[in-house]
């Protein structure tokens, strides 16, 4: 039996996952990483912890694989390819002679740099950004984190210009490290967050380069995202492993969750929400504030499933994580699962909302100075009701993206395909087709991430054929149909937009 090895570099933790011809997830290892937040605003990780904890859970999955290993545990790599899939944005700065970091990585939940995002849109360069990268100007995109780094390490820009730094998001660093520095790699779909990165031409800027004053010296070449861009050091895992699928975590599920046709759309319930829609084979801009981006590019003469795919995605930034708020910040529950029987202990919120904007709005509202807001509160309020507003705020967040997307696109859109931590909750995704008025479908493998990479590298290396035997590996666990008025979701709809206006330009700058 053969495999491919998914790694899957999360935010707060790596894991490393072994997947089998019918798509069945047969071995699996996780470990948690700092976080480390050194100011206000400031979130950063050691790129050493995110290199070390993924090989070690890379060694660990291989160890547990199901074959009968011969010598000493991962010396006979099971795995044939290994698909890479990877937090976003975040960003790396290392030195090229010794493949050490120069800094710590400036992770895409950052806000340090949002006042230099203000101070260019101030200048007039918003218009030309979204029209080359597909991107808004803010904080959460790579750019202004790599100059941020670049102007504040000292000698980093000399040394830069000298050639001496490489740059690179998070799947650049794992391969820069799986192959012993030997290549410098990123794949569209991660350049393609970082605002360098031209979605028509499918290549870096420069006059994007120039504006954020960064020396092309530092960039990765830009590989698809399907197709064997090198191997891994032998030395790591017993032989050498091609490394043959790379895609930035989001577009990776939309890969996994098979949204191979123009329409197709998924939600992530993890900390954030993420939505993505496929729009096609040319970029969509957006006239509601989301984001057109690379979803996967595969080689020049592609079957359809791997051609090049552009998405339409809304990035919500609290999702699961207003409920570990509840969890840690309020100790209203002891686990995140129990917010389930406490939201359904009460029939409705009672008219009390909560806007999670505890760092700013993401999508659509992209307001950075936005902030968490719990409205309607009466005697009557139980911990019940706000339990409720709180898990109806993410489907709500969900219900503004999508109904931004059904504005972008004439698009029809079937169904929403979900996955992430919080999609096992029910009573969310109930509300979720309710809000929308569109049915939620949730598959029986729910690691869509890990396998969209795995998918990836298994099609560049003929382990799976094409699209089509892999969109038929995508099995039902549970259809949600709506079942709500069209005149009580309008009315639901437009209530949370007025809580969501309250929560507007609330910090000081
Ligand atoms: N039953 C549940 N109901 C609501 N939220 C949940 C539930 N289970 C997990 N979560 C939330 O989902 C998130 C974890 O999902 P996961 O996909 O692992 O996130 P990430 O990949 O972003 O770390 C946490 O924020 C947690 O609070
Ligand atoms: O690591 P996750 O799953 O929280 O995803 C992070 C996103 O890629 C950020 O854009």
């Amino acid at each position: 039996m053969r495999y491919i090895l998914s790694l899957d570099q999360g935010t707060t933790s790596s894991r490393a996952l072994l997947i089998d011809h019918a798509g069945q997830i047969v071995a699996v290892a996780q470990k948690e990483f700092p976080q480390l937040f050194p100011r206000p605003g400031w979130v950063e990780h050691d790129p050493e912890d995110i290199w070390t904890s993924q090989l070690a859970v890379a060694r660990a999955c291989l160890a547990r694989a199901p074959t009968s290993l011969v010598g000493n545990g991962y010396s006979r790599a099971p795995a044939i390819a290994i698909g890479i899939t990877n937090q976003r944005e975040t960003t790396v700065l290392w030195d090229r002679i010794t493949g050490k970091p120069v800094a710590r990585a400036i992770v895409w939940q950052d806000r340090r740099t949002a006042e230099r995002c203000d101070q260019l849109r101030r200048e007039g360069h918003e218009a030309l950004i979204q029209r080359k990268t597909g991107l808004v100007l803010d904080a959460y995109f790579s750019a202004t984190k790599l100059q941020w780094l670049l102007d504040h390490v000292p000698g980093a820009r000399q040394r830069a210009r000298n050639g001496e730094l490489a740059f690179g998001t998070v799947d650049a660093w794992l391969i820069w490290k799986l192959t012993n520095g030997r290549v410098h790699a990123t794949d569209a779909s991660n350049a393609s967050r970082t605002l360098l990165f031209d979605i028509h031409r499918m290549a870096w800027d420069e006059e994007l380069l120039d504006l954020f004053d960064i020396p092309a010296s530092v960039l990765p070449a830009v590989v698809p995202s399907c197709a064997v861009l090198g191997e891994t050091d032998p030395d790591l895992f017993g032989a050498a492993v091609p490394i043959a699928g790379v895609a930035g975590d989001q577009q990776a599920a939309t890969f996994g969750q098979a949204c191979f046709e123009p329409g197709m759309v998924k939600n992530t319930y993890g900390t954030g929400c993420f939505m993505l829609m496929n729009t096609g084979t040319v970029p969509m801009a957006s006239q509601n504030k989301l984001v057109a981006t690379v979803g996967w590019q595969g080689p020049a003469a592609a079957e359809p499933a791997t051609r090049t795919a552009y998405c339409l995605e809304a990035s919500v930034f609290m999702a699961g994580a207003t409920i570990q708020w509840l969890r840690d910040g309020l100790k209203m529950i002891a686990s995140a699962p129990e917010v389930e029987p406490l939201a359904a202990s009460v029939a409705d919120s009672g008219d009390v909302y909560l806007v999670p904007a505890f760092t700013g709005l993401g999508a659509p509202d992209w307001d950075a100075y936005a902030r968490g807001t719990l409205i309607g509160l009466t005697r009557g309020t139980t911990r019940g009701h706000i339990a409720r507003a709180a898990l109806e705020s993410i489907a709500l967040q969900a219900t503004d993206a999508l109904t931004a997307m059904m504005g972008d696109s004439s698009l029809a859109i079937r169904e929403l395909r979900v996955d992430g931590g919080a999609c096992g909750n029910d009573l969310l995704m109930q509300m979720q087709a309710d809000f929308l008025g569109v049915p939620v479908v949730r598959p029986q493998v729910t690691e869509t991430t890990a396998l969209g990479a795995a998918y990836l590298a298994g099609l560049a290396t003929g382990f799976w054929a094409d699209g089509t035997e892999i969109a038929s590996q995508w099995a039902l666990d549970r259809r949600f149909e709506p079942s709500m008025s069209e005149t009580a979701r309008r009315a639901k709809v437009d209530r949370w937009r007025e809580a969501v206006a309250r929560s507007r330009a609330w910090a000081r700058t």
